[in-house]
């Protein structure tokens, strides 16, 4: 039995403090939610490809946490022109994360992707995101109430999602259809190579998948999993299984090293 928590590497964002000063951060509700729901050790990777390096970040980590944030995947990433509508960018979140997806994937380690961490494991995996989906036709709002500063509003649970029968995500939450919060302008297009499509809303959006032949967890969910994490029974049940599987995969490198 491994004597230590898996650690689990949480996406950083880059963002300016004060107005003047880059920070890379990632939501103390992702950090909480590894720690206590997961009960895994989160540590911040820095959205910065020059000091973050694949292979050590392989090395250190049992899972990766890719977590929501403001900015949107660049584009380009996924072979799109820019336009207005595609909003802010992180192109340092960009360039570390959407590489480690893949080599997480290729290493067996977890992934747990929220919000625009859902996104970006489309990306990843070859497919495209739309910049607005509730321009497109039949689609609703998916959007935080505009200029809303209560979390208890924010975070509402806003509409039902129908989970694949049979799926993974289904399994792990025993249930085939759930209600989530809805915190997100951009959505799945066209899904990537082995992304699973594991669930919808009734609208058509994409809100849950997972990655056809992960040797271990590796689920993206277009809502906010970390908030109510230990307490809101379906984001509890996604959290402990992401948790067994990084302690699955700290323990197996423990043996491998001890061999
Ligand atoms: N930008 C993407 C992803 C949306 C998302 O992750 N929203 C949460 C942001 C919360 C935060 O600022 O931490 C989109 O709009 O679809």
């Amino acid at each position: 039995m491994t004597r230590r928590r898996p650690v689990i590497g949480v996406s950083g964002s880059m963002i300016m403090a004060e107005g003047s000063y880059a920070v890379q951060a990632a939501g103390m509700r992702n950090l909480e939610a590894v720690a206590e729901a997961a009960d895994c050790l989160p540590i911040i990777v820095p959205g910065m490809p020059d000091h973050a390096e694949i292979g050590e970040l392989l090395e250190l980590c049992d899972g990766f946490l890719l977590t929501g944030g403001r900015a949107n995947v660049h584009p380009s990433r996924y072979g799109h022109a820019e336009t207005e509508k595609h909003g802010s960018f992180d192109h340092g979140r960009d360039a570390v994360v959407l590489p480690l997806i893949g080599a997480a994937l290729e290493a067996g380690l977890p992934i747990f992707g929220v919000c625009r961490g859902i996104q970006e494991m489309n990306v990843a995996l070859g497919g495209t995101l739309h910049p607005e989906i509730r321009e497109l036709p039949g689609r609703m709002n998916h959007r935080m109430p505009p200029g809303e500063k209560n979390h208890e509003v924010i975070f509402r649970k806003r509409h039902p999602v129908r989970l694949t029968p049979g799926g993974e995500v289904a399994r792990l939450v025993g249930a085939e259809e759930i209600v989530t919060n809805s915190l997100h302008g951009q959505g799945v297009d066209e899904p990537g190579a082995r992304v699973v499509i594991e669930g919808v809303a009734e609208d058509g959006t994409v809100e849950a998948i997972s990655i056809a032949d992960a040797r271990r967890f590796a689920i993206g969910v277009q809502w906010h999993a970390e908030y109510d994490a230990c307490a809101d029974p379906v984001h509890c049940a996604l959290w402990r299984a992401f948790g067994a599987a990084a302690r699955d995969a700290a323990i197996r490198r423990e043996r491998r090293g001890a061999a």
